[in-house]
Order: C-alpha cells, then structure tokens, then sequence
C-alpha cells in the first residue's frame, strides 16, 4: 500500500513537471520570441517595401530624358546612393529570407515539441488511468480479503489460484515495489548522506555562530574600548581647548598690552620721525653742496699733501746733505785712525822650519817671540840675541787667517776710494808667496782679499754699484810684463795718462771683469802660469820676479751719485837673498842686481814718503813708478816682511828685520829718527851690526832688550794715542830731517844697487 502511495506521488509529481514545462512552452518566452519575430518580420516586409518604391522612383528619375536638367550634378550622387540603396535592399532580403527560415525552424520544433508534449500528456493519462483501476481493485481486493477470516496463505494462495492475471499483476507489482525499495534505499542513503551534511552544517553553523558570537563579544568589547577613548579623547580635547582658550587670553592680553607699548611708542616716535625727517632734508642738501665740499676739501688736502711733500723733500735734501758729511766725516776718521797706526805699517811674519832647511845646527830654531808683546821677536845671531819691533809679529803657527784679519781694514779701505798697497818682502825661501797666495787648501791674503771684497760689496749694493777689475803684472830685470796678456814676453811701458790729469797708466795691461772667486781662480791661476820661476840654491821655486796683483774697485753711490775708485795693490817682491849666497852669476847675477835695485828704489820712495820729501822718487825703478798713485798721497802701505827662523839664514833675517824696523821707526821720534836718519847704514853695516853697538845713542836705532822693548812699545802706544799721529810728529820735524836713501838691505856686498 505504502508503494502504491509512493507511485502515485510520483506519479503526481511527474504530472506537475510536464504542467510546468507546457506553460512554460506554451506560455511566456517562446509565444513572445514568436510575436516579437513575427513583428521584425512584418516590419522589414515594410521597410522593404518601402525601399522597392524609392528604388523605383530613383529609376524612374534616371529613366527620364533630362537634357536641360539643372541637377546633371546631382545625378551621379542619386546613382551612388541608388546602388548603395540596392545593396542594403538585397542585405536586407538576405537577412530576411534567413529570418523567414529561423521562424520557419523555430515553429516546427514548437510543433514539434507540442506533438511530444501532447503523446506524453495522453500516455501518462493512460498510465494513471490503468493505475487508478488497479488501485482500485487492488483496494477492493484487499478489502474483500480482509472480510474474509481464512488464513492469509491460503487466501493469497486463492487469489493466486484465481486470479493469474491478477497475480502476473501482483508480480509486476512486486518487481515495481522492488525497484521502488531500491530506489527508497537509494534515497535514503542519499537522505542519510544529506543528514550527515546536514549535521555538518549545523555544526559548522553552531561553530560559525559561535565564532560570530566571540566577533560580537569582541566588537562589543573594541566598541566598549573606544568609547572609553572616546570619551577620553573627548576630555583631553576639552581639556587642551581649555588651556589654549586660557593660554589665548594670556597672550592676548600680553599683545594688548605690547599694542598698547607700541602705541605710546609711536606716539613718542614720531618727534623722534620729525627730527629725523628734518635730518634727512639737511642731509640731502648736504649731499647737495658735498661736490662743492669736497672740491674745497681736495684743493685744500693737495695743497697740504705738496706742503707734506716739499717738507719730505727738504728732510730728505738736509738727510741727504748730512749723510754725504757723515761719509766724509766716516772717511775722515777712517783716515785719521790708519793715519793713527800709521800710513805705512810693517809686519813681520816667521815661517815654520821647512824640509829645505836641512838638519843639524844650520836649521835650529833662531828665533824667538815676547810672550808679553805680540810686536817683538829676538834672534840668536852668532851667538847674540837681537830684538826688533815691527807693528805685528805673526809666528810661525799663525795661521792665513789670523794673518789676513790683520789686513782686512786695509783691503775694506779701498771700497771706500783708498789706494793700498800690500807687499811681501824677504829673503828667497822666506815665505812671500805663501803669504801672499798661499796654496789651494789655503789661501793667502791675495784670494781672501777679493773674497772680502766680494762680500762687502755685496753687502753695499742696496746703495752702491761697484765693479771689481783685476790685472795681474810682473816686473823682471826691470821690465813690466802682462801676465793675463795673450803676449806675456811683451814689455809695457808706464805712460802718463793724455788727459793731463797727472795719472799714469799701462797701455795693453789686460784688466778683467771678476765677480766671484771662480773668476778669481782662473785669473792667478793663469797668471801664476806665465810667472818666471828658475831654480835657485835656496828656493825651488824661487821667484825671480815682482809679482803684482792689482784690483780696481770702482763704485757708484746710486742715491748721491758719488763716484769712488780704489787700487789694491798686491805686491809679492822678488827673493832678497845675497849674490854670493844665491850663487849667482852671469844672468842671475843680473836677476840680482836688479832686483836689488828696485828694492833699493822701494825703499827710497817710502823713506821720501814717511820723511814728507818734496821730492819723491818714484821713477827710479819700474816697480815705483807703477805704483806711484797707489803710494803717494792718502794711500796706505802695508809691508810684510817675511822671515826664516833657520840658523843657518840668521845673517838675511838679520838684515830684513834691520830693513823693516828701519822703515817702521822713521817717524818714531825725532831723536831717534834724527840719530837713525843721520846714520842710516849699508848693508855692510847691516850685516855688521850687533846688538851691542846699536844699543849707543845716536848711532841707528838700537835693539833694545826684551825689557827695554816691552817699556818702549808702551811709550810709542801713548804717543799714538796722546800726540796728533805719526805725520805731525814728522811735520814737525821735517826741516831736521836730511833726505836718506833707504837702502835695501838684502843685497851683498857684490850688488849693484849699493
Ligand atoms: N807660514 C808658513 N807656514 C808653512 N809653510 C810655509 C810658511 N811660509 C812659507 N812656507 C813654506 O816655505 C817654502 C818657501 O816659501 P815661499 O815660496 O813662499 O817663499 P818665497 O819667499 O816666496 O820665495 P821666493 O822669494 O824664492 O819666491 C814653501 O814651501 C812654503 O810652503
């Protein structure tokens, strides 16, 4: 029964789905698709339609004749839009035939589906029918069963019995009710399956439901938070607006009050703006008349500015006129100091005992020194002590410097416009030319002389140009050669100058430019080269000639313009020796005697000078009449009388000694002057003379003991200090004086010059 009711409620819900897909095939969509075709169909028929008739009026037009037409133009447009239209017309009936064969399709599926439709609905009828009668007799027979009280088996066998058809039917039934439990079992899994999901979502609603109920807690909760904040939020807000609102007020009141400064302010600014005002309109006509102003203000400030400079230039004028006296004023005393120590100064200078001197007694020590007087030295001469005073005794340890600062005043002197003149003189082997040049590790007074120069020059030049020349010249049995000259065998002549002006001058004498002292190397070196050196029995290398080295320094004062020309003369004389001690003969012997001679005449000349002669004579050798200017007048003289300590040379040590103490004491005093010069000795006597005879008064200057000498160097000093110097002294002598020829001391007994 229950299978039977589940049929039918299937079946039932069959009849409700074919319902529904009749009205829904019957009614709405595919009834107004059909309309809305039927429509579009209907109206392109239309337009169509409509189209056929233009076109055949556009044909109609083309068709007529139109000779006189106004539109020929208008023509060919028509045609264009003609065949334009005759395309979209046969587009259009394309569309339209293919429209006419979609309904076409379209309505015999509709009939289609109605006739199916109409099967079905008919055969389910049937169907219904067929089971509504079975149901029915099924009920009856059921029910007919049940009013009967016999045992159900045998009923059933009964029916089964009587009724086959009904049985094939119960049959049928059965495999139906089989298949209809089959398909409830299936249901049902799919109903159990649908639980399990079902639960499953129910769980998975309980879970979501509790998880939306946590978000709502906390939502609820955030909301609850932020409204705390926002209530907090709020407080701080009305709390900062307080403050501010109060902080406000406060300024306010502050900027009331500045306004209020500000305003008496102004009020006490604007004198303060009227007086400036006023001050600005007297500034512009200030500004107006400072053009005038300062026109006045220049002209007033140039006058004081040339006033200022005039005042300058005569400072300047009376500076200028007091250094010039200051520099005569300097030369002056310059002068006066040298004129102090004398014009003509003699040194003496002992050299070290040397490997020529031999050994034995003949080169023991002669001589010896005042260890109180640096101007005394004593020699043991056979036997005697003999002791001399010169200006300045070097011993033989003095060094080239020692010797040399010495002389350097002198040297300086000619930068000033001085003539000087420096010799070295001595017997042979005595060390002149060491004095004088020196060796290269050690220079003499020649090379440090133009150092010095060179230097002090240099010093100078901010103020001063100077311009140092040099010649270099010997003099060799009285003849005056060039050493610098391309032709040194060339004699000279000393000529005097064809301006009149008195001076004398050596044309062709080589004179050179020198500016350092490489120049200087090269010069003596090349003049050392062309000296006439011979062998001799005392000196090696003995030097048979005058050697003269003479620098020219010639400077320009560039601020006065004060011109000054000085003449150092540098002179390392010939060996002095005896002739018959030399060994001389034949040619030597004629070296000799002239150098002897101009030794001689040396002597003459500086005996005329020291003695203020009237008549000096210059001319009466080469070597003085060169040297004439640089001797004469304010010139100054150095001699430097060169002395071997050997014993064995004692006798010419003697004499050189006796020479120079000779030229040193002519101005002494005038009783010892006038006692020397009335006895003045030959070189015999010379030689002769012992310590002894020359210590009588009257009779040459006598060699004092080393205590004699000491108390006499004193008493010189205080006349040097105390009297008016050496030339007044001899100024006021002079008419005692009578003229004596100083004789040269070295030559023996065979020289010519005695
Ligand atoms: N002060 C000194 N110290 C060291 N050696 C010296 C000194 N003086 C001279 N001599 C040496 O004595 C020797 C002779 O000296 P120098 O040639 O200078 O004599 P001189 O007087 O010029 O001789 P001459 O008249 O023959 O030319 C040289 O060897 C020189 O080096």
């Amino acid at each position: 029964y229950q299978q039977v009711e589940t049929l039918k409620a299937k079946l039932l819900e069959q009849a409700q789905e074919i319902n529904r897909l009749r009205s829904e095939l019957g009614g709405t969509d595919a009834e107004k698709h059909r309309d809305l075709l039927a429509a579009e169909n209907e109206r392109l028929r239309q337009e169509m339609k409509a189209c056929e008739g233009e076109l055949r009026e556009l044909r109609r037009q083309q068709q007529a004749p139109c000779r006189d037409c106004p539109h020929l133009q208008e023509n060919a447009g028509l045609q264009e839009q003609l065949s334009q239209l005759q395309r979209e017309a046969e587009e259009t009936r394309a569309k339209l035939v293919e429209l006419d064969l979609e309904v076409q399709q379209k309505t015999n599926r509709l009939a289609e589906v109605e006739l199916r439709l109409k099967d079905s609905l008919a055969e389910r009828a049937e169907e219904e029918e067929r089971l509504s009668r079975r149901l029915r007799d099924s009920q009856e027979t059921i029910a007919s069963l049940k009013s009967q009280p016999q045992p159900i088996k045998y009923i059933i066998k009964t029916v089964e019995v009587e009724s086959a058809k009904a049985k094939q039917a119960l049959c049928e039934t059965q495999s139906r009710n089989q298949y209809l439990q089959e398909q409830v079992g299936m249901q049902k899994q799919v109903l159990k399956e649908m639980e399990q999901q079902l639960q499953n979502s129910q769980k998975t609603e309980a879970q979501l439901r509790a998880q939306i109920m946590m978000y709502e807690a906390e939502l609820e909760r955030a909301h609850g938070q932020m409204l705390e904040e926002m209530q907090a939020m709020e407080e701080e807000k009305n709390h900062a607006i307080e403050e501010a609102f109060s902080r406000a007020q406060v300024e306010m009141k502050a900027v009331h009050e500045n306004l209020a400064g500000v305003r008496t302010n102004l009020l006490t600014l604007q004198p303060a703006l009227r007086t400036l005002t006023h001050d600005y309109n007297s500034l512009k006509r200030q500004v107006r008349d400072f053009p005038l102003l300062l026109q006045e203000t220049l002209r007033s400030a140039r006058a004081e500015i040339s006033q200022a400079i005039e005042e300058v230039h005569s400072t300047n004028r009376e500076l200028l006129r007091k250094y010039r006296r200051e520099l005569q004023l300097r030369k002056k005393c310059h002068n006066e100091l040298v004129r102090l120590k004398g014009n003509i100064r003699v040194f003496g200078r002992v050299r070290p005992i040397t490997k020529e001197d031999g050994e034995g007694p003949e080169a023991a020590n002669a001589v010896t020194f005042d260890a109180d007087d640096d101007a005394v030295l004593h020699l043991l001469h056979k036997g005697k002590q003999v002791s001399f005073e010169l200006d300045k005794v070097f011993p033989p340890q003095a060094s080239q410097e020692e010797v040399f600062q010495e002389v350097q005043a002198l040297v300086t002197s000619c930068i000033d416009g001085y003539n000087v003149c420096i010799f070295a003189y001595g017997q042979t082997g005595a060390g002149k030319t060491y004095t004088m040049e020196g060796t290269a590790a050690n220079p003499g007074i020649n090379q440090r002389a133009l150092q010095l120069l060179f230097s002090e020059v240099r010093g100078k030049a901010a103020d001063w140009d100077y311009a140092i020349t040099v010649s270099a010249a010997e003099i060799y049995n009285e003849a005056l050669r060039d050493l610098l000259g391309k032709e040194p065998q060339e004699k000279l002549e000393i000529k005097l100058c064809p301006d009149g002006s008195g001076q004398l001058y050596v044309p062709g004498l080589t004179e050179f430019r020198v500016q350092s002292v490489e120049d200087i190397n090269k010069v003596f070196e090349f003049g050392h080269v062309k000296r006439v050196t011979e062998c001799t029995n005392l000196n090696e290398h003995s030097s048979r000639s005058h050697a003269l080295l003479i620098v020219t320094v010639r400077g320009l004062d560039r601020s006065t313009g004060l011109r000054t020309t000085g003449k150092l003369n540098l002179v390392d004389l010939a060996g002095s020796e005896r002739v018959g001690r030399s060994g001389a003969e034949g040619s030597r012997l004629r070296e000799a005697q002239h150098i002897n001679k101009s030794l001689s005449a040396l002597g003459d000349v500086i005996y005329a000078l020291r003695s203020r002669q009237g008549h000096v004579p210059f001319r009466n050798s080469k070597l003085t009449y060169l040297l004439q200017d640089s001797l004469s007048g304010d010139s100054k003289t150095l001699m430097m009388v060169q002395v071997s300590p050997a014993e064995k040379n004692t006798s010419e040590t003697l004499c050189s000694l006796k020479f120079a103490e000779r030229v040193r004491s002519v101005e002494l005093g005038p009783v010892s002057r006038k006692a020397e010069l009335g006895s003045w000795p030959s070189h015999e006597h010379l030689e002769g003379d012992s310590p002894g005879s020359t210590a009588s008064p009257g009779r040459g200057h006598a060699s004092p003991s080393p205590g004699q000498l000491s108390s006499r160097s004193a008493s010189i000093r205080r006349k040097l200090h105390t009297s008016g110097g050496w030339w007044d002294t001899l100024g006021a002598q002079t008419g005692s004086l009578h003229p004596q020829r100083l004789q040269p001391p070295a030559c023996g007994k065979h020289c010519a010059g005695e």
